[in-house]
């Protein structure tokens, strides 16, 4: 509610020296609120555009010039009285005269409050029905496009819960709330979604300061919204949201680790872990010791990580070139790939070479620095905000991060079940002809090193039905944002790892997130049929890609 009294500014501004005649600017305002459980705040605004220096005087002294000017003026004889007693009685009548009036009226006043600070945060269940103010929920009621909408409380100065949907822009829509009044406008956030300013600017010199100002902030309501696919299984909660449709992903298990389907043989025991593979004499964070520990040995003598997490520049760029230009890395070729073997049973393909990849090695249990050591950076999960969403571009289901991520980040690994190469032969022969949602990964990063492996010995990821996030993530044939990076934590030896995604570059928040699988779309024997390529990047590999097919034609034709 706002009155605007242009009687008490000129008050004010007399007591301030300011000539009788003229008043104060047009723009001085007088303001009250109420809230819904009986208190109410007097404001008082001038604008002070026209008188420079201005400063918030002593409210006594206010107070004393302006109870001996009514003295004078109105001939007020009570010793007693005082201006913020006179304010008092004033708000008590606002609350007693306002409990009088009819709904039309209390409608009116409360029409024009948009410019309105409140006296206090309204109570969550005052503006949006139920519910914690501090807490996130969605208070389902019709917009006029159909949707549903869902608000959230903020304040200046306080981050935005994230939005469910967001439109990208840097103005978002919300409602200002006050006094049950929800009234449209706009705010202004940072890049961290930080509110920056309300919809009433706060520069004004007013003699009660403005203090808080809460919004309802409105995100569309999609049409499919889950909080958190992890089920509590991550660290950080992961939300899947479906704007356009209210399809869902097929049915998996979300598993935050990977787990031995039946065969696959990994072996970890602390007795394989020598003095040389552990740093048992190491206290708190080994990369800030002076000369790196023994668990920077598999990295040439350096860590891989750098203060803070991230990957090394250079370690990162050697990862990102390897992925990008495998024929110019180190590739190893089986004698008897079982790759190939379980392609085709009777004949023996020749191998088409596996990259003899960078590991990182994280410290681990038997080592004596702390859960926190910089060195441990995979084993600590996911910490990053992420969201699988519904790509537009055909791809299906993505993931994208929903804070700026800086390069060499670590995103999440890639889970599924430890199957062996015989098993994940069969699992394709039983899914013949069905889509494939995932892609099995192999955990051939040092297939060189380990002699000629057995079907049963090689192993895969399969995140079909029992995966973490990462199943999510699209492919991409050039300039993926991610790169996989092999990670030995529990085990030294190479045969088991972990497979890690970190980001190549700057990731802005909202992107989506792609790593290159590594697809050999010319291979038409290969036993997973490859998907027709959507990653729009301009070194699509995809030969059936519309555009590239174009161009192929465009040629023939001018040779024809
Ligand atoms: C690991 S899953 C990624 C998540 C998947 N989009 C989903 O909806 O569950 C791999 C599958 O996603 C689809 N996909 C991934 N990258 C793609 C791309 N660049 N173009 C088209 N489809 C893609 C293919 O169907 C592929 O088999």
């Amino acid at each position: 509610m706002v009155l605007q009294l242009k009687t008490y500014s000129n008050l004010l501004a007399n007591a301030s020296g300011e000539d009788q005649a003229n008043g104060v600017s047009d723009s001085s305002q007088f303001d009250i609120a109420s809230s819904p459980n009986g208190e109410v705040k007097i404001s008082l605004i001038l604008n002070t555009s026209q008188q420079s220096g201005c400063h918030i005087p002593n409210l006594d002294a206010v107070s004393k010039a302006l109870e001996d000017k009514c003295r004078g003026t109105y001939g007020i004889t009570e010793p007693s009285f005082s201006v913020m007693k006179l304010m008092q009685e004033f708000c008590e009548y606002f609350l007693a005269i306002g409990a009088d009036s009819t709904d039309d009226e209390k409608l009116k006043t409360m029409e024009t409050s948009s410019t309105l600070d409140i006296l206090k945060e309204p109570a969550a269940q005052d503006v949006l029905g139920r519910g914690d103010h501090k807490g996130k929920f969605c208070i389902p009621s019709s917009s006029s496009n159909g949707s549903v909408k869902c608000q959230n409380l903020v304040e200046v100065g306080q981050k935005i819960p994230r939005p469910i949907y967001m439109n990208g822009l840097d103005i978002l829509r919300c409602t200002l709330t006050s006094n049950k009044v929800n009234k449209s406008c706009y705010i202004e956030r940072d890049e961290n979604l930080k509110v920056l300013r309300g919809p009433e600017s706060l520069n004004s010199c007013g003699i009660v300061a403005v203090q808080k100002h809460c919004f309802s902030v409105d995100t569309v309501k999609p049409l499919q919204y889950f909080d958190d696919i992890t089920k509590g299984e991550e660290m950080v909660k992961i939300s899947l949201v479906n704007g356009t449709s209210s399809q869902l992903p097929p049915n998996f298990f979300y598993i935050p680790q990977n787990i031995v389907f039946q065969k696959a043989y990994v072996n970890f025991a602390l007795a394989r872990i020598s003095d040389e593979d552990c740093c048992s004499n190491c206290f708190g964070d080994c990369t800030s010791l002076a000369i790196p520990c023994a668990c920077a040995r598999e990295t040439g003598g350096e860590f891989a990580y750098q203060q803070g997490g991230l990957v090394k520049e250079k370690f990162l760029e050697e990862c990102i070139s390897m992925n990008r230009d495998p024929q110019n890395h180190r590739l190893f070729y089986c004698k008897n790939c079982p790759l190939e073997r379980s392609r085709n049973e009777n004949t023996s393909n020749p191998c088409k070479g596996h990259l003899v990849r960078k590991f990182i090695k994280e410290c681990w249990c038997k080592c004596g620095c702390s859960k926190k050591c910089g060195n441990r950076v995979v084993q600590r999960g996911i910490t990053v905000n992420l969201q699988v969403f519904l790509t537009p571009e055909g791809k299906g289901w993505g993931l994208r991060t929903l804070e700026n991520l800086p390069k060499g980040a670590f995103v999440c690994e890639y889970v599924g079940e430890i199957v062996t190469n015989t098993e994940l032969y069969e699992r394709n022969l039983r899914s013949t002809g069905k889509e494939r949602h995932t892609y099995p990964v192999l955990l051939d990063a040092d297939w060189g090193s380990e002699g000629v492996l057995k079907d049963e010995e090689a192993l895969c990821l399969d995140a079909t039905f029992y995966g973490n996030v990462a199943r999510f993530i699209n492919h991409r044939c050039f300039d993926a944002n991610l790169v996989e990076i092999p990670v030995e934590v529990e085990t030294p030896d190479h045969h088991y790892y972990h497979l890690a995604f970190f980001t190549t570059r700057k990731v802005d928040a909202l992107e989506e997130l792609t790593w290159d699988y590594g697809i050999d779309f010319d291979d038409h024997n290969h036993p997973v049929k490859a998907f027709r390529c959507c990653c729009e990047s301009k070194g699509c590999r995809d030969t059936r890609n519309s555009k590239r097919h174009g161009v192929k034609r465009r040629k023939m034709e001018m040779k024809a």
